[in-house]
């Protein structure tokens, strides 16, 4: 008699990657690391839609000879020990996510930063992925508004990779984010906190990257994604309608972007007597160049001079653990069948406030 053939283990189900995706910045505040950065985020054409043969001239013979110089100024003076502002967030949001999936039971889960443009890059931590044996990957772009100039970027770049492997990775997309109630409540919490401290604003300016409206025209949602936000964040902190405004910032070359623009805006009311205004970026999850050096010091340089009393700036979520909580609830969303039922019903839920 022969012995019974074991029964084969079960095989483990595949693990999973969660990959933060955000836009990237200069590995230094260097004319020459600008450079390079900004070529290759100007060259993607889901960034500026001019025909290749009539931009790339401008690009390079134009923008990439006198922009760098200007932009790393601005860049050194918002450097930090740890580098460039937006990267080091963006690492502190992954570190604190990886710890927030450990508390709930999921290490295994391996969380990764890639960068669209610079470094990390993106298809660098797909490969590491893969040499980690993961097979599934949930893309989590830190864009909480969608737009083709940002979200669907990083789309491509992984689809495009992902077209290149014989076995491919199960991708799934968290695509926008925008109306997301952990969100919402990261973004109002740190409201609150600030306004614990320094009094309630005469009213509260959220400030918004700018797209061409050209873009909008064409069906891109953005600008409706960043109102939606805005009006659930008012809801929240009970704002009446001449108690807050959308505005749009970073405006980049001379077509029309989306408007109201951010500081013509706040000139505008510091000219009409508004004294005391907050001033917050919800769609930046971390602050960067466009929020620390555009809105902090030129916006608010613009806003005191016409008069206005007092320019108090919000932070970002970067790391407060509101936001962190947030985020994890959205990636555990989004596991749904990835994980057992049960790994994800038992996780603690609105432990944030
Ligand atoms: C948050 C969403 C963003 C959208 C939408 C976006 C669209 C967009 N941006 C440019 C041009 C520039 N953006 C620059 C910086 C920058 N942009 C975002 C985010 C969005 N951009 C961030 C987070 C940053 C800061 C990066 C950092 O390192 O801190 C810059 C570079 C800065 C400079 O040289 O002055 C440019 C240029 C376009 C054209 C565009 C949509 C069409
Ligand atoms: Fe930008
Ligand atoms: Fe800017």
């Amino acid at each position: 008699m022969t012995a019974p053939q074991p029964t084969p283990a079960p095989r483990p189900s595949p693990s999973i990657g969660i990959l933060l995706c955000n836009l990237g910045t200069p590995d230094e505040p260097t004319p020459a690391a600008v450079r390079r950065y900004l070529a290759e985020f100007l060259g993607d054409p889901r960034v500026v839609e001019i025909p290749p043969l009539l931009w790339k001239p401008i690009l390079h013979g134009i923008i990439l000879r006198r922009r760098p110089a200007e932009s790393a100024r601005k860049y050194r003076s918002v450097w930090t020990e740890d580098g460039s502002p937006l990267l080091a967030y963006s690492q502190k949001q992954a570190s604190l996510l990886r710890g927030w999936l450990g508390e709930a039971g999921l290490g295994p889960l391996q969380v990764a930063l890639g960068m669209r443009y610079g470094s990390p890059g993106i298809v660098a931590q797909l490969e590491t992925f893969r040499a980690q044996g993961i097979e599934r990957v949930l893309v989590v772009p830190l864009y909480p508004q969608y737009s083709a100039t940002t979200t669907a970027s990083v789309l491509d770049q992984i689809h495009q990779w992902n077209m290149r492997q014989r076995n491919m990775l199960d991708l799934r997309i968290i695509k926008d984010y925008a109306a997301h109630p952990g969100y919402i409540a990261a973004l109002a919490r740190r409201t609150l906190e600030h306004w614990q401290t320094h009094g309630r604003p005469d009213k509260l300016v959220m400030s918004y990257h700018g797209i061409p409206q050209r873009n909008i025209d064409l069906g891109d949602p953005y600008q409706q994604r960043c109102l939606l936000t805005a009006r659930l964040l008012a809801e929240q902190l009970g704002l009446r309608e001449s108690q807050y405004r959308v505005t749009f910032q970073s405006r980049f070359g001379r077509a029309q972007w989306l408007q109201p623009y951010t500081q013509p805006t706040l000139e505008e009311e510091a000219h009409q007597g508004l004294q005391v205004v907050d001033v917050m970026c919800p769609g930046f999850a971390s602050d960067c160049l466009e929020t620390l050096e555009e809105i902090n010091m030129e916006v608010r340089e613009a806003f005191l001079h016409q008069g206005g009393k007092a320019f108090r700036y919000i932070p970002c979520l970067n790391d407060h653990p509101s936001w962190i909580d947030g985020l994890g609830d959205l990636v555990l969303e989004n596991l749904g069948g990835w994980l057992p039922a049960d790994a994800i019903a038992r996780q603690p839920r609105g432990s944030r406030t």
